[in-house]
């Protein structure tokens, strides 16, 4: 029996975990989950699965959550009942399927405790790649992704000598605007930026998507995951999302992995690695496609993601700045205080602002993190 906790139960991520879970319920125990302010779904979720401990955000939530949760949970609640919820368990996995650098501490909570981590929290691994990577190094747990790119390039990369890798390609759908200029994003709206036209993903996922801070991300991440450095990770926009990426190796052979875009499969490989079991997704045919496009990566038509490289290469702090800049920025552009092109603008003035500084620990990167959200929020 394999015991999973999850952060972030109620979310996309989260939900497609608890399907995957569901169907081979003698395989797997939900040990916890933690959830923000969906109540009614955690409580339906506890019913269902009969997790032992439950996270809400807020004291409030947790108390209300209470009078429905199953007689006998452990009921938690804030940053520090995240935390415990992430490491004061049996389990063995836990998936970081939170939205945001709120789930680094928890993040490491859990490695510290020696669970391994199904992660698809990216933004942990953007500001704190190196603190992240060299716990679980330290702990002896693995890291293993759930993002789709990078189970595609965890995959591709099995059984291979990483000496061998010459470099890797994240493909990228190029989102909700993909097929306008950046004369025709001037005022479009939250709806139409929330509507991607592959996946159906939490909120700031969908818009990361649309801005391609999401790839953005996603390189930090695979530099993190995969120990490459910048000038070996390139990005391509392919509408289909069908090859999820691929690495080319120093012979000039590619290997790639395809799928229909569903994330039970990245999500249910990283708890079954090394094995692989049957999913719930339909099989691809090649054939009915007919064809697979590809287009060069304009980085003048997505500036967050030349900026994105910036911040990566530059290191220190600045990762941390250009996230929580970013989250804030879609924060506000989700609640109508800014227009779309507003959340690169606020990105590139808190960077033009900050200063680089070391982030050796948890604390530092807190205070950075603060530092650029609240100067993201007053732009
Ligand atoms: N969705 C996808 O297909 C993919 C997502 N990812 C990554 O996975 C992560 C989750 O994404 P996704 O599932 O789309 O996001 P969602 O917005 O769908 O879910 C976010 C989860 O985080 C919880 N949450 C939000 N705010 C708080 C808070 N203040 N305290 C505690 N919990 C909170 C939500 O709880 P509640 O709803 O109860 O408030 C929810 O369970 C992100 O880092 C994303 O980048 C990566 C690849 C693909
Ligand atoms: C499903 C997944 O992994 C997302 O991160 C996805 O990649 C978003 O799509 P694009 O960022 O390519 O539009
Ligand atoms: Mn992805």
């Amino acid at each position: 029996m394999k015991k999973i906790t999850i952060l972030g139960s109620t979310g996309s991520i989260g939900t497609q975990t608890l399907d995957i879970l569901s169907r081979e319920p003698d395989r797997y125990q939900v040990e916890a989950i933690s959830a923000g302010s969906n109540l009614e779904l955690v409580i339906a979720q506890a019913k269902q699965f009969r997790p032992k401990t439950v996270c809400l955000a807020t004291k409030s939530l947790a108390e209300e959550a209470k009078l429905h949760l199953p007689k006998g949970t452990n009921v938690l609640y804030g940053n520090e009942g995240l935390i415990e919820t992430a490491a004061a368990t049996d389990a063995d996995t836990v998936v970081t399927a939170i939205v945001g650098s709120r789930g680094l501490e928890a993040t490491l909570a859990a490695i510290d405790a020696g669970k391994h981590i199904g992660l698809a929290n990216k933004e942990t691994l953007v500001t704190a790649g190196h603190l992240v990577m060299r716990r679980a190094a330290e702990r002896g747990v693995s890291v293993l992704p759930i993002d789709s790119e990078h189970s595609a390039i965890f995959q591709c990369l099995n059984g291979e000598r990483r000496a061998d890798v010459k470099r890797i390609t994240l493909t990228a759908s190029g989102g909700s605007f993909r097929d306008r200029t950046r004369e025709e994003l001037q005022g479009v709206t939250v709806a139409e930026a929330l509507n991607h036209p592959n996946w159906s993903m939490g909120a700031k996922i969908t818009i990361d998507s649309a801005t391609m801070v999401n790839k953005g991300l996603e390189v930090i991440e695979a530099h993190w995951l995969f120990g490459l450095s910048y000038d070996q990770i390139d990005v391509i926009i392919h509408p289909e999302s069908i090859i999820h990426s691929y690495v080319e190796f120093v012979d000039h052979s590619i290997i790639a992995q395809l799928g229909l875009p569903d994330m039970r499969v990245p999500i249910q490989y990283a708890l079954t690695y090394p094995e692989r079991r049957p999913t719930p997704t339909e099989s691809l045919n090649l054939a009915k496609l007919s064809a697979l496009h590809f287009r060069e990566m304009d980085f003048d038509r997505y500036p967050c993601l030349r900026s994105a490289y910036e911040s990566g290469r530059a290191g220190q702090s600045v990762p941390t700045v250009f996230n929580a800049a970013n989250e804030t920025a879609v924060a506000r552009f989700l609640e109508g205080s800014i227009t779309f092109l507003e959340i690169e603008a606020v990105i590139a003035k808190v960077l033009d602002q900050h200063q680089a500084t070391d982030v050796p620990d948890v604390q530092s990167i807190a205070a950075v993190d603060a530092w650029a959200r609240t100067v993201a929020a007053n732009i």
